[in-house]
């Protein structure tokens, strides 16, 4: 029989392509959420190959939710006025002028900035803020925080009903206030969790500068490739899981308990990232469950 003259670069290729098959079957139809910030979001390199994972996952029939972060910009728009960022148990500390200038970057500039990157690389996106249509509703946190929130009601019904119409929901983590006639900042990886209960999503990613949950900070190669809920507390208590890991560890334990099947930290300075994790062999980051 004659040989077809392909190379070993297209087999594995085709391999790759392959090993998609039943992780498309498996997320077909289903939600993952991923919260977008960080390195990956500032890059443009890492931002494009991350928004194609993004239109790639939706044209193979995932429902990919993205929320988005966006702290490096809102600190960067407060120093240019002039105002420094202060920050308490990680939460950024919000007066009123801090809380108009989350939103005009979150909502105006990151959001929309994002909904045109994905609609000009061929995907259907929309954007959303927490406070339309009710999406996130929240209460002051703490006085301590200022106008930072905790939310007490999340309504999917705006994102449920873009998914169905096959657009791309994109939301911004400002809420509307319950407790008062204003506006709160709301942390970006606490509302992804909480979207990914009210969604019933399969999948919570939460995409960082780190290669995951590591052993020791400072030594990449210790990454904990898988996390059981019930060795979070040993790890906060050893002193494993400190600083930025804490609360991004905490909502995916929360997300976790009330139903989301896993939830992954994820390295967003590796490009397609995404992709490899959710339609292939290899898991690249920490995933609790
Ligand atoms: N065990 C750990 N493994 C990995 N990173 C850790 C760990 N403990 C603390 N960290 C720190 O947490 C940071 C990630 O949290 P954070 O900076 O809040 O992320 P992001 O800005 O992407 O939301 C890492 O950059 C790292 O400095
Ligand atoms: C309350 C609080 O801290 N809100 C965050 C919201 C943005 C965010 O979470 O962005 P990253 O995911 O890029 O850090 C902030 O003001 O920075």
């Amino acid at each position: 029989m004659e040989e077809i003259p392909v190379s070993f670069s297209e087999v594995d290729r085709a391999k790759v392509l392959a090993e998609a098959l039943p992780y498309i079957q498996k997320y077909y139809g289903k939600t993952v959420v991923v919260k977008y910030g960080g390195n990956a979001m500032i890059s443009d390199e890492l931002r494009q190959a991350v928004i194609s994972d993004i239109i790639l996952l939706h044209l193979v029939g995932i429902r990919v939710v993205v929320v988005h972060g966006g702290g490096p910009e809102i600190t960067e728009m407060l120093t240019k006025i002039g105002k420094e960022s202060k920050f308490v148990d990680g939460l950024r500390y919000t007066d009123q002028e801090t809380m108009d200038i989350v939103q005009q970057v979150l909502c105006g500039k990151v959001n929309k900035n994002l909904v045109a990157t994905l609609n000009r690389m061929g995907g259907r996106a929309v954007g959303l803020c927490g406070m339309d249509a009710g999406l996130f509703q929240a209460k002051m946190l703490d006085e301590k925080y200022g106008l930072v929130g905790e939310i007490t009601e999340v309504d999917p019904r705006a994102v449920v009903d873009s998914l169905e119409k096959g657009y791309i929901p994109v939301v911004s983590t400002v809420a509307q206030g319950t407790d008062a006639d204003t506006a709160y900042n709301i942390n970006a990886d606490t509302a992804a969790a909480k979207l990914a209960v009210a969604l019933k999503a399969e999948k919570l990613i939460l995409l960082t500068d780190v290669r995951g949950l590591l052993m020791d900070p400072k030594n990449e190669n210790t990454l904990l490739p898988v996390v059981r809920l019930s060795q979070v507390p040993g790890l906060v208590q050893d002193g494993v899981i400190q600083g930025g890991m804490i609360p991004k560890v905490e909502c995916c334990v929360e997300s976790v308990r009330s139903g989301v099947e896993n939830a992954v930290i994820l390295d967003g300075r590796i490009p397609h990232s995404i992709l490899i994790e959710l339609l292939s062999d290899e898991g690249i980051g920490t995933m609790l469950l």
